[in-house]
C-alpha cells in the first residue's frame, strides 16, 4: 500500500467494508490508497481505491490493517465521514458473525434485514451533537435495493450446502467478549438470527451521511446457546477461511450488478437524498447552533447551511 498514490481525482461511489479475517479483497487493481483527516479524526486504516472493469471501488479495513481496534474502538464515525467525504453512496459491508439459528449453519451467509441494538452507549453513535440535533427514520436499518442486489447474486456461493439466508435479524451486543449462554438463548427468544459486535453504529451513522448500506453477515459459528464446541476466536477464523472465498465471489457478483447503468441511482443513493436534512436543518433553531457542530456537519454535506 505504501508505494500507492495518496490521492485519487475522481469520485467514488461504492465501498466495500470488510470485518474479521477479510482485511483486503483480491483480485482487483489496486490505484491509491488514501486517508482522509475527518472532523471526527482518522478512518480505521487507509482508504484503499481498487479497480473493478473501470469502475473504482473503495475498501476500508473495520478494524484496522492489523486488526487493532476492538469493535467499541472502530471510529465508526470517521469511516463513515471518510467514505462520505469521497463520493461514497452505496456501502456493501462484510461481517463474521454467530448463529443463533440451526438452519443458520456455520459457512452459510445471511442478508439482515432488521437490527436489534445491544450496545452499551460507549461509542459515539451520531453525527448531530453539540449543538445541531437531528433525528433520521432507521425503521429499516438497511436498504432494501441493496438488499435484492445480494440476494440476487446467490448462486455464486459456492460449497456443498452452503446457503444464502434473503433475511434475518442480526443482534448487535456490545463485546468484546462473547455471550452469556443465558444472553444467548434471549435473544432466540428475541428473533435474533445472527450476533455479531459491529454493525452498529456503523448503520446509523450511514443512515445519517445519506448513504445506502447492506451488511452481508458470514456465519462462522453457533453462537453459545447451541450443544457443540463453544464459540471462540479460533472457530471464527476457522471458517473465516472458507467464508473468505465466498466473500470474494459474492462481492465480484454484486459489483458487477452495481456498475450497470440501470443501477445508478440506487448506487448514488438518490432515495437517502434529504433523508438527513429534513431531520437536522429543522431541529435546532439558528440561535442554538453551535458553529463548531455545524462545520463538522458541512463536511458530510458541503453547502448544507446554505439557504
Ligand atoms: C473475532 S469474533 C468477533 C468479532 O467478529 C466480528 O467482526 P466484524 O463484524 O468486523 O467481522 C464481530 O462483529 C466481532 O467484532
Ligand atoms: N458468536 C459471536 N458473537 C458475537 N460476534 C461474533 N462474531 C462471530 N461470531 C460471533
Amino acid at each position: 500500500m505504501a508505494d500507492l498514490p495518496g490521492h485519487f481525482d475522481r469520485p467514488v461511489h461504492i465501498a466495500v467494508i470488510g470485518g474479521t479475517g477479510l482485511g483486503k479483497i483480491d483480485g482487483y487493481t489496486p490505484v491509491a490508497a488514501i486517508n482522509p483527516e475527518t472532523p471526527w479524526g482518522l478512518p480505521s486504516s487507509p482508504i484503499q481505491i481498487l479497480e473493478h472493469n473501470g469502475v473504482p471501488i473503495a475498501f476500508l479495513a473495520r478494524h484496522g490493517l492489523h486488526h487493532q481496534f476492538a469493535p467499541h474502538e472502530v471510529p465508526a464515525r470517521a469511516n463513515i465521514a471518510a467514505l462520505r467525504h469521497i463520493g461514497v453512496r452505496t456501502i456493501i459491508a462484510f461481517s463474521a458473525v454467530g448463529s443463533l439459528q440451526e438452519e443458520i449453519k456455520p459457512q452459510d451467509f445471511v442478508v439482515p434485514d432488521q437490527v436489534i441494538d445491544r450496545t452499551k452507549g460507549v461509542r459515539p453513535f451520531t453525527f448531530f451533537e453539540g449543538g445541531v440535533v437531528g433525528h433520521v427514520g432507521f425503521a429499516d436499518p438497511f436498504d432494501g435495493g441493496l438488499a435484492d442486489i445480494v440476494r440476487s447474486c446467490a448462486s455464486h456461493m459456492d460449497g456443498e450446502g452452503v446457503v444464502l439466508h434473503p433475511k434475518g435479524t442480526i443482534i448487535c451486543m456490545e463485546g468484546p467478549q462473547f455471550s452469556t449462554r443465558a444472553e444467548s438463548n434471549m435473544y432466540r427468544s428475541w428473533g435474533g438470527s445472527v450476533i455479531n459486535m459491529s454493525v452498529l453504529p456503523e448503520a446509523k451513522l450511514a443512515r445519517e451521511a445519506e448513504i445506502a448500506y447492506q451488511m452481508i453477515c458470514m456465519s462462522t459459528d453457533y453462537d453459545c446457546w447451541h450443544s457443540s464446541e463453544d464459540v471462540d476466536v479460533a472457530m471464527v477464523i476457522r471458517n473465516m477461511e472458507a467464508n473468505g472465498r465466498n466473500a470474494k465471489r459474492l462481492v465480484g457478483a454484486v459489483l458487477d450488478q452495481l456498475s450497470k447503468q440501470e443501477h445508478s441511482n440506487l448506487v448514488l443513493a438518490k432515495h437517502w437524498e434529504g433523508a438527513s436534512s429534513g431531520a437536522v436543518k429543522f431541529m435546532t433553531k439558528p440561535a442554538g447552533r453551535n458553529p463548531e457542530a455545524m462545520q463538522k456537519v458541512e463536511y458530510l454535506f458541503p453547502g448544507f447551511w446554505k439557504d
